[in-house]
């Protein structure tokens, strides 16, 4: 479980988030949605230890991170899998190479523990048969499968997504969505996405949190969303026509 209690953090004088606070509980994928610049990548940076909050207490299953000696925090920091904006892959390594990253850098794995290890990841995200291309040779939704391969490959207690959608067509994105979903099930981990995504609400929605301008404004799911009684939220969801024709 993830708590986190008041975050408030300002740039230059200026406030990005103000006393956001939230619980996200193991075996939940638990979505961030907001519009541009609302401060979604500032909070899951101050969650996963690339920026300090202001202000505020961040807690992974009860141990305070930011309040905390460097030892703890690298602990659970190695707990945390993450899935950037992009993918972030190595372009010079191949598919099982990326995958392989972080057991070369973090563990005393022997090489053919390694190896196994490599393959359950590229088997669970059904790309076994791609282990030795390279990314310049593989499609974005393959490389986004790439990255939630290595975003597990430590076994992730918390696993974040940094908008997993973006560049993907509707269809591709459900996918990834339904794949996000099943391996925070099957695992039982705690998983955050931040997403501009209305079919990935719909779809995957179980926990929302809705930012507005630094602010949590709303929390909920899919199926209560569309009736909410919050100005900002409904402009948010209603940007999308087919969803405005739908809710008529
Ligand atoms: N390191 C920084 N220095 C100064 N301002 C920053 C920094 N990081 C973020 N900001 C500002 O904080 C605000 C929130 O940014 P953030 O990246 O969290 O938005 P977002 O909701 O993730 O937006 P998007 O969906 O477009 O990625 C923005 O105005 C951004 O310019």
């Amino acid at each position: 479980m993830i708590q986190f209690t008041d975050i408030c953090k300002s740039f230059d004088g200026r406030m990005v988030l103000e006393n956001v606070s939230g619980t996200f509980k193991s075996g939940d994928t638990n979505l961030i949605i907001g519009g541009s610049g609302t401060g979604k990548s500032v909070l899951l940076k101050c969650l996963i230890g690339l920026v300090r909050p202001d202000k505020g207490i961040v807690e992974y299953n009860g141990r305070d991170f930011w309040n905390n000696d460097e030892e703890t925090r690298k602990q659970i920091r190695r707990e945390m899998g993450v899935l950037f904006q992009g993918g972030a892959l190595f372009d010079s390594k191949t598919v099982a190479q990326n995958v392989r990253f972080p057991l070369e850098m973090l563990t005393e794995m022997s090489e053919s523990e390694k190896d196994d290890r490599v393959a359950v990841c590229l088997t669970r995200v059904g790309l076994e048969q791609a282990a030795g291309r390279m990314p310049s040779e593989i499609s974005g939704g393959m490389k986004k499968r790439v990255g939630i391969a290595r975003a597990i490959v430590m076994n992730p207690k918390y696993l974040f997504c940094d908008e997993p959608n973006s560049g993907l067509d509707p269809l591709t994105s459900i996918k990834i969505d339904e794949l996000i979903k099943e391996i925070t099930d099957e695992y039982h981990i705690t998983t955050v996405v931040i997403t501009h995504d209305m079919n990935s609400v719909l779809e995957i929605g179980e926990k929302v949190m809705f930012l507005y301008k630094g602010h949590k404004v709303w929390e909920g799911d899919s199926a209560t969303i569309t009736h909410s009684k919050v100005a900002e939220l409904n402009e948010f969801i209603f940007a999308n026509k087919l969803l405005r024709d739908m809710s008529r």
